[in-house]
């Protein structure tokens, strides 16, 4: 019988709406515990609450929690994990276990759109899906996956894309690996498999920016200090940047602070193709970094687990800038 870890860190899937004003909230007792286990005897399922949070509560702190619960997890017979979090910064904490777990243990994480009480609710449809591909044999290898309303997606490169439709976890550019039909785990595509880094603790202050069309230049000058740690910007187009930030940009790659390039178009890939005065291949030139294929909030991950592994300039440079390294 397979084992089952399952852990418990809130979000809408353990919350409940109030039937008179129609908020949701969490609430003391985590409404999943109380639901009817529809696997019977099939799977040996041990469940932990580490956490009762909105996942905008959720930070590098808690997924690194998580992260060292899981790791234990490899020396006690576990055959899967689920985690059930937040929707909102779900993609992140996913994103961080891929970047910190070795391959071979598949993990889960699933949440809901619609809290435990509303009607068509997804929580626990997700719940068991997520439960059904994390025992899957096919499973294994694929890192750290995202299974919600029937699509089982890649950690690197989901997204939430819609603020409450339950189909609201895409897969920009590359679409889904897998699905759920019923009882029955389908993978589609193979990952290609990347760096693992051992991260004991996590930096802070790497932040994320986005530009628009005149953009001040003062929004880099406030990071231009010696807290600092690194920045990411979600560029126009290809990757680019209006002109007169670039002054401010280069203060920040002179005081040796990491500053990547993502773009902010939905689909696509950021590259230094543009050779105007802003665009991308003076970008390049000045030190700034391109990562290829993540969103904003995915390449901040990255860069924040590559400065809190150790990795510096170069060496932080080339793990940023490929989402397969
Ligand atoms: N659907 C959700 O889970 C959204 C909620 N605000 C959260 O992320 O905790």
């Amino acid at each position: 019988m397979k084992k089952i870890l399952i852990l418990h860190t809130g979000g809408t899937i353990a919350m409940s709406e109030n039937q008179e004003t129609g908020a949701i909230a969490p609430g003391a007792e985590n409404p999943l515990n109380q639901a009817v286990n529809p696997f019977g005897d099939r799977f040996d399922l041990i469940t932990e609450n580490v956490f009762n949070l909105p996942s905008p509560h959720i930070g590098p702190k808690e997924m690194l929690i998580i992260q060292k619960r899981i790791m234990l997890a490899f020396n006690e017979n576990i055959d899967g994990v689920v985690i059930t979090h937040g929707t909102d910064t779900l993609e992140e904490t996913a994103y961080f276990l891929d970047l910190t777990l070795p391959n071979h243990l598949p993990v889960v994480l699933t949440g809901a759109m619609r809290s435990a009480n509303e009607i068509g609710s997804d929580g626990l449809h997700n719940f068991q899906t997520a439960i059904l591909t994390a025992a899957s044999d096919d499973a294994v290898d694929k890192g750290v996956l995202v299974v919600m309303n029937d699509e089982i997606h890649t950690a690197r490169y989901v997204t939430k894309t819609h603020t409450t439709n339950v189909a609201t976890f895409r897969t920009p550019t590359f679409g889904p690996i897998g699905s759920i039909a019923k009882d029955s785990v389908n993978f589609f595509a193979e990952l290609l498999s990347q760096t693992c880094l051992a991260i004991d603790e996590v930096v802070d202050h790497v932040y994320l920016i986005k530009a628009y069309a005149g953009m001040d230049a003062e929004l880099l000058g406030f990071l231009d200090n010696d807290q600092t740690n690194g920045v990411v910007i979600e560029a126009l187009g290809a990757g680019n940047l209006p002109p007169q930030v670039l002054e401010n940009l280069q203060k920040l790659i002179d005081r040796d602070i990491p500053v990547v390039i993502v773009s902010r178009c939905f689909n696509g890939v950021a590259q230094d193709v543009y050779d105007y005065e802003g665009g991308g291949v003076q970008l390049k030139k000045m030190g700034g970094i391109f990562c290829r294929g993540l969103n904003g909030q995915k390449a901040r991950i990255k860069l924040l687990v590559g400065l809190s592994t150790g990795l510096q300039k170069d060496e932080l440079a080339i793990y940023v800038a490929d989402a397969l390294s």
